[in-house]
């Protein structure tokens, strides 16, 4: 069972089609669906929105509303956090007690933090348990998040609040680079069409050399493209400054979705 098909639910949602699991494995609790949500559950044969009672607790309840909305989902979510049931939630900042005081009756928790690349099934998940959570859930949490992507297991749930700030929130840093270097490319003359065609070409040219070439670290790709005494060697000198270079700003970026990670707990 999924709660909530918005963005990550929906990313999810989409990849679990894609594998194969069966829908009569699946029912979706969305209050607000979209219409192409809508469509794509009908097309599916998966059931939306059961009423109250006609569905029993599910082996695998997948969390994925707002950190916000936790407290006010939680009423509608208890008949299906029970003791038989594996919680995974991926909400960004609720800790594994958080959920527990939510929905108190669950058996097991997980907590998982994939990224917006499981859509397209190149996704990383970074997750981290419980210990209520037996070797045949752990199958069912490495088969539903390898479904979209990479798997990490962490020993220890603090450090999902990192892999928030690194690799869940991280497709929005590149998303933002893209739109910083077009908009750098018109500020030397490129028309705004052109310069987003090359900025959004070259992040996706250098996502796919980096995927297709696992053996070769990131620094020895950026090498490759650096001659000495050129062009992206000017350019490099200004990203690697020591004071206002990308290491202080993605640094800074990174430590303040960490702080919020903290502050959305409770
Ligand atoms: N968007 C992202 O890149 C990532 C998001 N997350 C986490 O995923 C969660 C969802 O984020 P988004 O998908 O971006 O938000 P979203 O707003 O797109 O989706 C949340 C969905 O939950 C639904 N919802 C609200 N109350 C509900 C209830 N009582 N029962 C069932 N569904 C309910 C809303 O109608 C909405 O469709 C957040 O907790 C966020 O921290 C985690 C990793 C990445
Ligand atoms: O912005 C957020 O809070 C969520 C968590 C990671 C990505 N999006």
């Amino acid at each position: 069972m999924l709660a909530g098909a918005g963005q990550m639910g929906g990313a999810l949602l989409e990849a679990w089609l894609d594998v194969g699991i069966d829908h009569r494995c699946l029912t979706v609790l969305e209050p607000r669906p979209s219409g192409p949500l809508v469509e794509r559950l009908d097309r599916a044969g998966i059931v939306l929105n059961p009423l109250a009672g006609t569905r029993p607790s599910p082996d695998v309840l997948v969390l994925a509303v707002k950190p916000q909305m936790l407290e006010r989902a939680a009423p509608d979510l208890l008949p299906y956090a029970q003791p038989g049931t594996l919680l995974i939630s991926v909400l960004a900042g609720k800790t594994i007690a958080d959920l527990r005081r939510a929905l108190p009756d669950v058996g097991s928790i997980a907590r998982a933090m994939p990224n917006t690349p499981a859509a397209i099934r190149r996704g990383i998940t970074g997750v981290a348990v419980d210990a209520a959570v037996n070797e045949n859930q752990k199958a069912a949490i490495q088969f539903l998040l390898a479904a979209v992507g990479e798997v990490e297991w962490l020993a220890d749930e603090n450090l999902i609040d990192a892999v928030t700030a690194v690799s869940g929130s991280g497709p929005a840093y590149v998303f933002y680079l893209t739109e910083c270097l077009a908009k750098a490319g018109e500020a030397v003359g490129l028309e705004a069409a052109v310069a987003m065609r090359l900025a959004r070409a070259t992040v996706e040219g250098a996502g796919g050399l980096m995927a297709a070439r696992p053996g070769d670290t990131s620094e020895m790709l950026r090498r490759n493209v650096t001659s000495p005494g050129g062009t992206t060697a000017a350019a490099l000198d200004v990203l690697m400054m020591d004071t206002g270079g990308l290491p202080m700003l993605i640094s800074a970026a990174v430590a303040a979705a960490h702080r919020r990670a903290a502050e959305l707990s409770g």
